[in-house]
């Protein structure tokens, strides 16, 4: 699956993964069937049952069936009664036992058959904190006193209603963070008459002996919840800005791209623009782009100009003797006179074929006659292409004051009349609308 579409569908799926999780942990846990551990019965289990008769006791002890855990306490009346009860051994050594931290109840079916009102169902823990190995009694003795009369004849115990029996905790000197019933470490559990039995016959049978809880703990099960939550998350937000990041890029690509491509069709668009205003023989301004320089130069007409009219004599016969090529030379040579001749504010254009057309500015009428003859004289005196092929060109040119009350095309005209004047009066010179400067 591409970044792109994970990232467009992540949320979706995320989501929905999120609340089909949260449902199973609200729901779904409580129709988890619970985890169940059977301690009896089991044939290979080490039980025993103890009275207190061989110490001096009162009480003797015998198995009614040993395959079924019915065992039966026998008080005789003139001895006095400590104990008598059955262990259910789930450690050899009775240091290594059994975890039961997770489970949440003890559950028992027993029958009972005595006049004892109380039972005492109990458990050892070994912790070597507090237990040492050759005293069986240092283990933590947790116990449940419960009345016959609730064995029903199932009894269920909840693991957090034992207690830590006070004599053994009176008898031992036990640390404060111990001294609450610990079932890290089980090594024995069993069922108790305790002291006191009444003369007669007490008989109890241990049918059955689970532990039973929850296959995952729901403080656990919300834990995993909340990671996947988390998880979700944090995947969430590393591929949304692996995408991001990569559209980043992608967009940064983009608009270099752009900024290039914009770039270059600005130089096209200025290579465009500046060919269709310039000659491309000469590379001086053609008509088109000397009107456009015009429009800016009418708007600012505070300053006196000139129309200097400039044509070729006789440049067909240069054509005809010399070739169109070297033609094209002549010309390119004239407008790099024209060029070098001219102020950088003067618009200097090919107007037609052999005919170029200098707007000279900021021109006193006193000095047109002078430009339009130094022009004439320049190219009339430098002699074309090499020494061994010399070409003598001539020019004539017309030239008048850009009045403030004439169009450009009306100075334009009086120029031309003046030139057509300088071809007739024999070309190679100047003339100007202004009086006795003809040359
Ligand atoms: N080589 C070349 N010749 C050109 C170009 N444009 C126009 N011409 C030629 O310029 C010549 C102009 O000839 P005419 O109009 O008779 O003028 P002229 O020969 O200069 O004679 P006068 O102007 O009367 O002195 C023609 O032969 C055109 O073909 C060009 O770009 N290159």
């Amino acid at each position: 699956m591409s970044t792109q579409r994970l990232a467009e569908t992540f949320p979706r799926w995320l989501l929905f993964a999120a609340l089909l999780l949260t449902l199973l942990a609200v729901v779904g846990h409580q129709f988890i069937p619970p985890r169940v551990h059977t301690l009896l019965p089991d044939t290979n289990a080490t039980r025993f049952i103890y009275g207190d008769s061989d110490t001096g006791g009162g009480t003797r002890v015998e198995w009614l069936d040993y395959e079924k855990n019915a065992f039966r306490c026998s008080r005789v009346a003139d001895k006095p009664s400590h104990y008598c009860g059955f262990n259910l051994a789930l450690s050899e050594d009775y240091i290594s036992g059994i975890d039961i931290a997770a489970f949440d109840e003890l559950r028992l079916v027993m029958t009972v058959n005595s006049t004892k009102p109380r039972l005492s169902i109990f458990m050892r823990n070994y912790n070597p904190a507090y237990s040492t190995p050759d005293n069986g009694d240092s283990a933590q003795y947790i116990v449940f006193n419960v009345r016959t009369e609730d064995i029903d004849p199932e009894l269920v115990i909840g693991l957090d209603e034992f207690r830590v029996a006070d004599w053994w905790l009176e008898s031992h000197d036990i640390p404060r963070q111990y001294i609450k019933p610990e079932f890290t470490n089980i090594t024995l559990i069993g069922a108790n008459f305790g002291s006191n039995l009444p003369v007669g016959e007490h008989d109890l049978e241990i049918v059955r002996m689970q532990l039973q809880g929850p296959w995952v703990a729901a403080e656990l099960w919300y834990r995993w919840v909340i990671g996947v939550w988390l998880v979700g998350g944090f995947g969430f937000l590393l591929i949304q800005s692996v995408y991001y990041a990569r559209r980043a890029k992608g967009s940064e690509r983009r608009y270099r791209w752009l900024q290039s491509r914009h770039k270059q069709l600005r130089d096209q668009a200025d290579n465009l623009r500046d060919m269709a205003q310039r000659d491309k023989l000469t590379g001086l301004l053609n008509r088109y782009g000397l009107e456009l320089s015009l429009d800016t130069l009418t708007h600012h007409r505070d300053m006196p100009v000139a129309l200097l009219l400039l044509d070729i004599d006789h440049f067909k016969r240069i054509n005809d003797r010399r070739g169109h090529n070297q033609g094209d030379k002549v010309l390119i040579h004239i407008a790099n006179i024209l060029n070098d001749n001219t102020r950088a504010g003067d618009l200097v254009a090919r107007w037609g074929g052999e005919e170029f057309l200098i707007v000279a500015c900021d021109i006193d009428a006193s000095e047109i006659y002078t430009l339009a003859d130094k022009i004439r004289t320049r190219i009339f005196s430098e002699e074309c292409f090499s020494a061994e092929q010399p070409l003598s060109v001539s020019a004539s040119v017309g030239a008048v004051q850009w009045r403030p009350d004439e169009t450009f095309e009306q100075s334009l005209h009086r120029a031309d009349e003046l030139l057509y004047q300088a071809k007739g009066i024999g070309r190679n010179c100047a003339v100007t609308d202004q009086p006795a400067t003809h040359g």
